[in-house]
C-alpha cells in the first residue's frame, strides 16, 4: 500500500519510527514533514494526508500530533477521511475491522514508541469486515453528501 505520513512539531521522532515501520512491512511511504522540531501548525500537515486520501493518492494515512486529536478533526473535513485517533493494539484494530478508518491519528506526547510499533502493524494488517459496519459507513457517507449539499 501507498501511506502518506506526516506530523507537527511534537511528533517528528515518532513519524520517523512509524515510516520505518511501515516500509519493513513493504509498504511505501510518502513522508509530507515536518522534518524539524520548530514549531508548525498540525492543520497545514494534515490537510496534505487528508487531500492526498481523500484524493485516491495514498491508500492510507498516519498523523502524528501531541494528542492526535487536532491531526483528527482536520484531516475529517476531506470527503471519504475516516480519521480517529487510536490508543492502543485494540483500539486500531477495531478502527479497521469496524470503522474502516483510513488515517490513523497518534499522540506522540502519550504513546510509546514500542506501543506504536505494534498499534501500526496491527492497523495496517487488519482488514474492514463489512457487514453491519459497511451499512454504518454508507450512513456516513449519506450525512457527509447532506453537510456538503449545505
Ligand atoms: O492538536 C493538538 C492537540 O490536539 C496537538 O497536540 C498539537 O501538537 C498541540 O496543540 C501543539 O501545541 P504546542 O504547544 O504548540 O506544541
Amino acid at each position: 500500500m501507498k501511506i502518506a505520513v506526516a506530523s507537527d512539531h511534537r511528533g517528528v521522532d515518532l513519524k520517523r519510527k512509524v515510516i520505518s515501520v511501515l516500509e519493513s512491512l513493504g509498504h511505501k511511504v510518502v513522508d509530507d514533514g515536518a522534518n524539524t522540531n520548530d514549531s508548525v501548525d498540525y492543520p497545514d500537515f494534515a490537510s496534505v494526508v487528508g487531500r492526498r486520501v481523500s484524493h485516491g493518492e495514498a491508500d492510507r494515512g498516519v498523523l502524528i500530533c501531541g494528542t492526535g486529536i487536532g491531526m483528527a478533526i482536520a484531516a475529517n473535513k476531506f470527503p471519504g477521511v475516516r480519521a480517529a485517533p487510536c490508543t492502543d493494539e485494540v483500539t486500531a484494530e477495531i478502527s479497521r475491522r469496524h470503522n474502516d478508518l483510513n488515517v490513523l491519528c497518534l499522540s506522540a506526547d502519550l504513546l510509546s514508541p514500542r506501543v506504536v510499533e505494534r498499534m501500526v502493524s496491527v492497523w495496517i494488517g487488519t482488514e474492514f469486515e463489512g457487514g453491519r459496519h459497511a451499512r454504518r459507513l454508507e450512513k456516513i457517507r449519506d450525512i457527509e453528501n447532506e453537510t456538503k449539499d449545505g
